[in-house]
């Protein structure tokens, strides 16, 4: 929850200290939303001119109609049959005094209302000026100054209509801005613009960011993604939750999703090329969907081990409970009265063929004829599906170890233990809406999960809200968790995700789990002594899987917190 917007955020007031991070964020996402601007757009002009654009827009029809396109579709936009939600005004030119004058004479404009609008695009002209400026000099472009003040401008003010109805639909479709740099003033009681980044959508406003304004470079791409559910009663509210009914937004949220994934996408078959990109996701993250891992982990083998896992879910209780622990809650975990969607199989350590051997053996169903024949066939398909996530998990070690340019330091990652776990959600219809895994952190290094890939449910939590991972089914691919210790290791730069299971349907979800945890002779993890020297201190002390997760059933801290305990006391000050 640490910032109130999901994309960067410029402090307009740290300048030059800000401008490799406006860059950064011009490159990579094309937009950011700017803070401290008040010299040049006073908070006051803000508020003022929301008022001003209120009553414009009050105004009967015929009035605004007079606001004509000077260039096309400059002018007055009148809600339309295919689209109602959206109506708008417009002025062209904006660094014309006769054009915001004729703007106002035909809207019939106070001289209060003229007074304010004047100000108003006029302080946006000199902040669109000076940001064109920076960009100028983030481009490193010397010596060539670009005469922005002899730039034209169009300004439009827009007014979505949502109703019940459109909850859900667009106000605006998805688009570039075709001119060259937008400043947006959002609403900041209503949310709904959303930017397209790394293939999902992103929404822009999470909490009330008054007095900002959002620059769009070209690339801001907007959508609604939902209305707020304005004028709920409480009463109402408190009995959908009671009911523990679907959230309507998140519902929508799935709906609208254009892509198949709202996480990163990662090729494992093109890197080193996809190297920096896999270390953004981990580092913004801490998490990514791989996508072409079948010379690793064939599909034909994720489709046999889901048919495997459906048997041993169907296995009798007394067999299931065979399947105990081998270090704390590794063993069968039935569905209790306080949890009674979740169900789950583990398996510690995969890395070891005889504890794999174990597991089979256990869960072994014999007591008819062919037993021998359906044991051999689950054997073999599990043994071979431990062995090929042993492998891919091992692989994406290695990448994760090159990305943070650690090198010449091998880490064995095939000494490292690893545990598994099938997880089977009972979704029925009353439990629509509620938990089946609460919000946590994977303890270990690295976890992949292979999800269902017919029902959604998993969510990761960025920038204070929760984003569905599942979209549409995307079968033979895998999601990529960053945990507790990868934090650790790489001395704070990797995200440890938090994630959260919800029920979404009444129906049956299974996934499987591959946490590799650490080195298996008990050996301590530690910051990576190629990223710690005089300017980054190690921030943690080193700390082994099992007494890392000790420290987080004693403590109940299962978000990640725990890792703040294992501070070092440098790092504290
Ligand atoms: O079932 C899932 O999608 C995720 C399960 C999970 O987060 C876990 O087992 O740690
Ligand atoms: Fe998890």
């Amino acid at each position: 929850m640490a910032t109130k917007c999901s994309n960067p955020v410029i402090d307009f007031h740290d300048f030059p200290n800000q401008l490799p991070k406006m860059m950064a964020a011009c490159e990579e996402w094309g937009c950011f939303r700017l803070i401290n601007i008040h010299e040049v757009l006073p908070s006051l002009l803000m508020t003022e001119m929301k008022s001003v654009v209120r009553s414009l827009f009050d105004l009967p029809v015929e009035i605004k109609r007079r606001n004509l396109g000077v260039i096309a579709e400059s002018g007055y936009v009148a809600p339309t049959a295919t689209n109602p939600l959206y109506e708008s005004l417009g002025l062209y030119d904006l660094a014309s005094s006769g054009d915001v004058e004729k703007f106002c004479s035909q809207l019939d404009a106070t001289p209060h209302q003229k007074e304010v609008i004047t100000k108003y695009v006029g302080a946006i002209r000199e902040l669109s000026i000076k940001i064109g400026e920076k960009l100028t000099k983030g481009l490193g472009v010397k010596g060539e100054d670009v005469a922005f003040e002899n730039w034209s401008g169009q300004f439009r003010i827009n007014k979505y209509h949502f109703t019940h109805e459109s909850v859900g639909c667009s106000g605006i479709q998805i688009h570039t801005d075709s001119s060259f740099l937008t400043i947006l003033q959002d609403d900041d009681g209503v949310g709904a613009l959303e930017v397209h980044k790394s293939s999902s959508f992103i929404p822009v406003y999470l909490e009330e960011c008054e007095n900002t304004v959002i620059n769009a470079l070209e690339l801001v791409q907007a959508r609604v993604a939902r209305g707020r559910e304005k004028g709920k009663d409480k009463k109402k509210k408190a009995e959908e939750a009671k009911q523990c009914k679907f959230p309507k937004f998140l519902r929508i949220f799935l709906d609208i999703m254009a892509t198949k994934c709202s996480i990163p996408v990662i090729d494992f078959h093109d890197f080193p090329n996809q190297l920096p990109k896999m270390m953004v996701a981990c580092e913004e993250w801490g998490c990514f969907r791989l996508i072409n891992i079948h010379e690793v982990l064939p599909s034909l083998l994720m489709t046999e081990m889901k048919s495997v896992v459906r048997s041993l879910f169907d296995l009798p209780a007394e067999i299931k409970r065979r399947n105990i622990d081998v270090i704390a809650e590794s063993g069968y975990v039935p569905p209790t009265a306080t949890n009674p969607l979740y169900e789950s199989l583990g398996l510690y350590d995969f890395a070891s063929s005889g504890d794999v051997e174990k597991f089979c053996s256990k869960l072994d169903a014999t007591p008819h004829q062919n037993g021998l024949h359906i044991f051999v066939h689950l054997w073999e398909v599990i043994t071979k599906y431990v062995g090929a996530i042993r492998e891919l998990s091992i692989k994406i070690g290695e990448k994760l170890t090159k990305g943070l340019g650690v090198k010449g330091e091998d880490v064995a990652f095939e000494n490292w233990s690893g545990q598994f776990r099938i997880n089977k959600y009972h979704f029925t219809r009353e439990s629509v809406g509620c938990s089946g895994v609460q919000i946590h952190t994977d303890s270990g290094f690295l976890t992949i999960l292979q999800d269902d890939d017919g029902v959604g449910g998993l969510e990761v939590h960025k920038s204070g809200r929760f984003i569905p991972v599942y979209v549409d089914p995307w079968p033979n691919t895998v999601v990529v968790n960053l945990d507790d210790l990868a934090k650790l290791w790489s001395n704070g730069r990797l995200h440890s995700v938090k994630h959260r299971v919800q029920c979404n349907e009444a129906t049956t979800r299974l996934s499987f789990a591959s946490f590799l945890v650490g080195p298996r002779e008990g050996e301590a993890i530690e910051p990576l002594a190629q990223l710690v020297d005089v300017d980054h201190p190690p921030l943690y002390v080193p700390t082994t899987y099992a007494e890392y997760r000790k420290l987080r059933f004693s403590t109940n801290l299962h978000t990640g917190e725990a890792l703040e305990l294992l501070h070092t006391p440098s790092s504290e000050n």
